[in-house]
């Protein structure tokens, strides 16, 4: 079982429009609402490939009780928390080039109360877990902290704890000793304070970010695939570059497709990148199934071309 926390989850509302212009009144061609949040998407992608997955989500309102629903259409073990404040809404609105522009709400605030019984429930949840994924950001009243004392009270009792965050939660978390963290492009720049324009300087930082504490980082990189970084290893691997539909949750579906298959080394880095290629070709956020998965066009670079310029994202 693997146990996935969402301490900011979101009903994401994904509203595909022909063109976007600022000021202008846009009328929407499709529109895709799912239940959102980096450990939701986590979850939702590993029951989609007959994964077990539990989800811990602190939910409130009536936006809570949607997502609960929402959640209901996949055979994740939910386990809520109640909260006083509601479930945010984050908003995608995406072009036909697949050109994503996305509105995230702050998410309602945590009273302390609150967040103690969502850090009891987690712990409570996660005993006998392969896996533990603390993803997303943290919502207002909550600690930067909060993830880091998680890690260290999870590490405590054996389990494995993976991190997808950013910024000042993320710095907080490192030191705690993750398994494995997850930063994109931009959340690896931010996290060494610095532009990483090629594949050497994407691992020089992941190596950094390990000296800092993580154990592993498995860094992902839009269309140039993904790097993944370990006390003894290195590799780069890609998929062929798909025609994105939307990258939303594409992250999230390459750390599923990474735990689904064991979670370290060389072939849990071609399910991830297979995981991920999938979910970019599909809408809004949904997640892959099997029959979306091409792991055997996954190239593993055989030699790492340290010199090699970043394409950018999808
Ligand atoms: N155009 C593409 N073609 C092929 N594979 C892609 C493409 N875009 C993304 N991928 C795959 O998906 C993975 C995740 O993409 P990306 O780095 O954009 O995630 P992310 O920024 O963490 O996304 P999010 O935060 O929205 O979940 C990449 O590591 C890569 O394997
Ligand atoms: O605001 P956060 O917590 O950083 O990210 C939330 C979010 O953008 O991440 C997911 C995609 O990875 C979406 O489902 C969701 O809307």
């Amino acid at each position: 079982m693997i146990v996935t926390v969402t301490a900011n989850p979101s009903i994401d509302r994904t509203v595909e429009v022909a063109a976007l212009v600022r000021g202008s009144l846009h009328r929407a061609t499709a529109v895709h609402v799912q239940p959102g949040g980096k450990g939701i998407n986590v979850a939702r992608a590993l029951v989609c490939n007959g994964v077990k997955a539990r989800a811990v989500v602190p939910a409130g309102g009536a936006e809570g009780e949607q997502l609960i629903s929402l959640l209901s259409d996949y055979s994740i073990d939910v386990v809520r928390v109640p909260t006083l404040g509601t479930v945010r809404m984050n908003v995608s609105v995406i072009e036909p080039d697949a050109t994503v522009t996305k509105l995230n709400e702050p998410g309602a605030r945590l009273t302390e109360p609150e967040t103690t019984a969502l850090a009891d429930a987690i712990i409570n949840a996660s005993h006998n877990a392969s896996y533990v994924v603390l993803a997303g950001s943290l919502p207002p009243g909550v600690r930067d902290d909060f993830y880091a004392g998680l890690i260290t009270r999870l590490t405590d009792e054996d389990t494995q704890v993976v991190v997808d965050t950013s910024g000042p939660a993320l710095r907080a978390a490192l030191a705690a000793g993750p398994t494995l963290i997850k930063p994109n492009h931009h959340e690896l720049e931010e996290a060494v304070d610095r532009p990483l324009a090629t594949i050497g300087e994407v691992i020089e930082a992941a190596r950094e970010l390990c000296s800092l504490g993580a154990k592993a980082v498995l860094a992902s990189l839009g269309q140039d695939g993904a790097v993944l970084v370990d006390a003894t290893e290195t590799w780069h691997a890609e998929a062929p570059v798909v025609t994105a539909r939307s990258s939303v949750g594409a992250g999230d579906a390459m750390l599923a497709g990474f735990l689904a298959a064991g979670g370290k080394g060389r072939q849990a880095l071609v399910s991830a990148v297979a995981w991920g290629a999938a979910a970019v070709s599909l809408p809004g956020s949904t997640m892959p199934r099997p029959d979306d998965l091409r792991p055997h066009l996954v190239e593993v670079h055989p030699r790492i071309k340290a010199g090699r310029e970043l394409r950018g994202d999808n």
